[in-house]
């Protein structure tokens, strides 16, 4: 029997039928609008995001039927709706910077230390909790409504939960829960003083499931169909990239970066800034991730395209960057929006160094490419310094941009270790399809399923070590100047 995996991400909704062999099917995907009202505030309208993904799941269908659905969402985007299932306000979504200002109060009453031993975050606009918030405080009467029991709160997922289930279930799985910082995760319960100081009341928000949980079942794409699995993507991606032993890593290159350790059962304080987050809860056992976040990948390669017009797709950005002058290097901190992790600088703009009257297109290209692999490395430090018993690993990768061989192959460089880029690319989705078929008892379990991981390709660092850590150094200077400055 085949499962539909509903992937719904930043810019699009995808719906894809895996068959009994866990390949990837037919699959439908619809692109909706992004609304930016204001410099910094990013939102989208819930009636797309429900539509496209009600739509794209009936084209992946295509009159077939499926034994369950397996949800994976973009994470921490708010929606608050209320009784009727009307949204109040459009979505916030991840990347909205409104917040900073009530992040900054926050820190300055002291309260970081708290929250992130309890929640695993730092406090930053990226989470759910200020932006929920946001809208209390700005949507005409929403407090009283909330404070009366009539609003619902939900992260993507939720979302799509309630309207699958035509409003008979309000619930989110752990993995997104924790994204909200409103989520304990070592007690695995929403953290009443976090809510209390923020005004959320309780009863506004989801009951938290494990990933393979039981969240209701549709009648909306024909017959009934159990809903039995609900990831945030990164969280999915890890799941089907098979990263369930302790040590595994994959980094996931869309429109951002962001890269998951499994750490098992410990949920591993970062001394680094990254995020400690749930990877998966499984019958109520709970796997933990480091996870660094950054938030400029592939969108550098739509700036070629779209800001400086100097390649016409994507797939044009390698190319070009290989026709670079070797002796001619241009180092780009890719800070459009700030810098993620390690470094958390929501102030920070984008710059580049090294300019001369010499540098065109093809370095501009070739710096793109290889801000991907710094920002990874960095990660990569931030982690093994954080858990030394990281050791040596492989790097798992997939998303649009390990389509290009020379970034992976200097992505490999310049960790100097191993990068593996697997045969299915659809690792979200696969992630959440396993969820799903897992919970069924029609896929299997975490070991047969890590058997069936095929490698595509394996890159091997070639680059000396003398040149590596030079050009390490050059960024973190340029890192260093860019935040300084
Ligand atoms: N051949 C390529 N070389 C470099 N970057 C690419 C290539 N193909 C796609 N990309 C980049 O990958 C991103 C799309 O990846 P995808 O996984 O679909 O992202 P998302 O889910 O965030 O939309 C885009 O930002 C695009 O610029
Ligand atoms: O929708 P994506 O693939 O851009 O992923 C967004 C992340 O979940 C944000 O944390």
């Amino acid at each position: 029997m085949s499962i539909l995996a509903l992937d719904q991400g930043t810019t699009s909704s995808r719906a894809i039928l895996f068959g009994d062999d866990m390949a990837p099917g037919r699959s439908h995907q619809l692109e909706f609008p992004q609304h930016f009202p204001r410099s910094g505030w990013v939102e989208h309208d819930p009636a797309d995001i429900w539509r496209t993904t009600l739509e794209s799941a009936g084209a992946a269908l295509a009159g077939e039927s499926a034994a369950a659905i397996g949800i994976t969402n973009q994470r921490e985007t708010v929606v608050v709706w209320d009784e009727d299932g009307r949204p109040i306000h459009n979505a916030i979504v991840w990347q909205d910077r409104r917040t900073a200002g009530l992040c900054r109060t926050l820190r300055a009453e002291g309260l970081e230390e708290e929250i992130t031993a309890r929640t695993g975050l730092i406090i930053d606009p990226y989470f759910s909790a200020t932006k929920l918030a946001w809208l209390l405080e700005h949507v005409d009467g929403a407090r009283e409504q909330a404070e009366a029991g009539k609003l619902r709160f939900g992260t993507v997922d939720s979302w799509l939960i309630w309207n699958l289930t035509e409003g008979r279930v309000h619930a989110t799985d752990a993995t997104n829960a924790c994204r909200t910082m409103l989520y304990d995760i070592h007690k695995g319960a929403w953290d009443e003083d976090i809510c209390a100081r923020l005004g959320i009341p309780l009863s506004m928000l989801p009951d938290v499931r494990d990933s393979d949980g039981d969240f209701g079942e549709t009648t909306l794409l024909g017959g009934t169909i159990p809903l039995r699995g609900v990831a945030g993507d990164q969280q999915a991606a890890t799941l089907g990239q098979a990263c369930f032993a302790p040590g595994m890593l994959k980094s996931t290159y869309g429109t951002g970066c962001f890269a998951l350790l499994n750490t098992g059962g410990e949920a591993v304080t970062s001394e680094h800034r990254l995020l400690t987050t749930i990877a998966y809860r499984l019958a109520g056992q709970t796997t933990y991730a480091l996870e660094g976040s950054i938030f400029i990948a592939g969108a550098v390669v739509q700036w070629l395209r779209d800001g400086l017009k100097i390649i016409d797709a994507a797939p044009d950005a390698q190319p070009l960057a290989e026709t670079a002058d070797e002796g001619h290097r241009l180092t780009l901190v890719p800070a459009f929006t700030g810098l993620g992790a390690p470094h958390w600088a929501p102030e920070a703009r984008g710059a580049i160094f090294g300019l001369t009257r010499n540098s065109g297109p093809a370095e501009f290209a070739r710096a793109a490419l290889e801000s991907v692999g710094f920002q990874t490395a960095d990660l990569m430090s931030a982690m093994k310094a954080d858990w030394p018993q990281m050791g040596e690993t492989v790097l798992r990768v997939d998303g649009g941009m390990t389509a290009s061989d020379w970034t992976m192959q200097f992505l490999s460089d310049i960790l100097g270790a191993p990068v593996d880029r697997p045969q299915v690319q659809e690792t979200t989705a696969l992630g959440a399809a396993w969820l799903a078929g897992q919970a069924i008892g029609a896929w299997p379990g975490p070991e047969g399923f890590s058997d069936a991981w095929q490698l595509d390709r394996r890159f091997e660092p070639q680059m000396e070590e003398g040149a590596r850590s030079k050009r390490l150094t050059e960024w973190r200077d340029a890192v260093a100047r860019t935040i300084g400055g």
